[in-house]
């Protein structure tokens, strides 16, 4: 478990204080796969680097497993860096070192035999499908092969990994695939794994929790489903909308304006009532009619949730029974953000 209590990472400058990182608490518990997401300049990587204890926190504690590497020294400090994975962006292999070099690399600083180092490598190239390119050396391979490497590397000795940018250097198929290798890692191994990104599919594809930062500061945080399908701060909002595209190009709204468009309102569903009708009976209930104007469902974390923006047909009475009846069984409200 890797926690953060009030902590704050101040650099002071020649003229000025940078607060890199302000009041931060949150918990990453055991085997989880946790997002911090947030645009660039609010604080993910300093973050990232206290957690790996390149750099100590001006305020608060941070506590791995049970211990706060504050009051870690030197060498204890050393010894508990090389117990995290970490991965990086730009993948950081020897380049003069072969693949299964690269790999054997921590296990050597950790003082492994060399029959142990040659079993373990064997081992983890196996398991993120590289073993034929255990002689090869970086420049030979593609981003995503060097990722899986990366992977490789920082599994080698380490109980729990973090991640920096894992994906942002690499094609959308590479990035998915590199994904569903971290999700494996995590599953196969219960490893815990703490990603930092600015890509908002990233945290929906993989994580079980994630935490929004803007300016230093945590602004929202808790399990991916409940942040995705009730984002409360505009910045979180912004960041899924990225991936939702909850609302049709102003074109299509012009058009549906044309043809006299009607009311809309936006309907929520999320978990199993998705794949109930409540649409097609609250409305056939009260004699009235629906138009699904544009909209998804997806799944995330192995539930649904559907967001659909929809128009009513009759009369106006009957239209506000519909509304009120749904109101009890699904999140629905009036779209009034596109109205021109
Ligand atoms: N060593 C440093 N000295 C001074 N300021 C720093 C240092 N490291 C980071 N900062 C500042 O702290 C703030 C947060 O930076 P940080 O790199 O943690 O953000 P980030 O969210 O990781 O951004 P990005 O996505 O662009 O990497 C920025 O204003 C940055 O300029």
């Amino acid at each position: 478990m890797i926690a953060f209590k009030n902590v704050s990472k101040t650099f002071r400058l020649e003229k000025r204080e940078v607060h890199a990182v302000q009041n931060v608490s949150l918990t990453i518990g055991e085997g989880e796969i946790f997002g911090i997401i947030g645009f660039s300049g609010a604080g993910k990587s300093t973050l990232l680097r206290l957690v790996n204890m390149l750099e100590r926190p001006t305020e608060g504690t941070i506590t791995i497993h049970g211990t706060d590497i504050n009051k870690l020294s030197p060498k204890e400090l050393r010894k508990r860096r090389s117990n995290i994975g970490m991965i990086f962006q730009n993948f950081n292999l020897f380049h003069s070192r072969t693949v299964a070099g690269n790999i054997a690399y921590p296990l050597k600083l950790a003082g492994w035999s060399k029959a142990k180092i040659n079993d373990r490598v064997a081992e983890l190239l196996s398991f993120v499908g590289l073993s034929d390119k255990a002689k090869d050396y970086p420049d030979q391979l593609s981003g995503g092969q060097k990722q899986r490497v990366g992977i490789a590397r920082a599994l080698a000795t380490s109980p729990d990994v973090i991640c920096d940018e894992a994906t942002s250097a690499l094609d959308p198929e590479t990035t998915a695939d590199i994904l569903r290798l971290l999700k494996k890692v995590n599953k196969e191994f219960g490893i815990t794994v703490l990603l930092i990104t600015h890509e908002m599919h990233v945290i929906q594809s993989i994580c079980h929790r994630v935490a929004v930062m803007e300016n230093g500061r945590v602004i929202e945080s808790g399990d991916v489903f409940e942040v995705f399908t009730n984002p409360q701060h505009e910045t979180t909002q912004r960041f899924i909308q990225s991936v939702q595209q909850d609302l049709p190009s102003e074109n299509i709204m012009q058009e549906w304006r044309k043809r006299g468009g009607k009311k809309l309102y936006r309907v929520i569903f999320k978990g199993s009532i998705t794949n109930d009708s409540v649409l097609s009976q609250v409305t056939q209930k009260h004699d009235v009619h629906f138009n699904i104007v544009y909209g998804s469902v997806q799944e995330l974390q192995e539930k649904l949730f559907g967001n659909l923006l929809i128009s009513f047909e009759g009369d106006t009475p009957k239209i506000q029974a519909t509304i009120s009846e749904l109101a009890s069984l699904v999140d629905i409200r009036e779209v009034t953000d596109l109205e021109s």
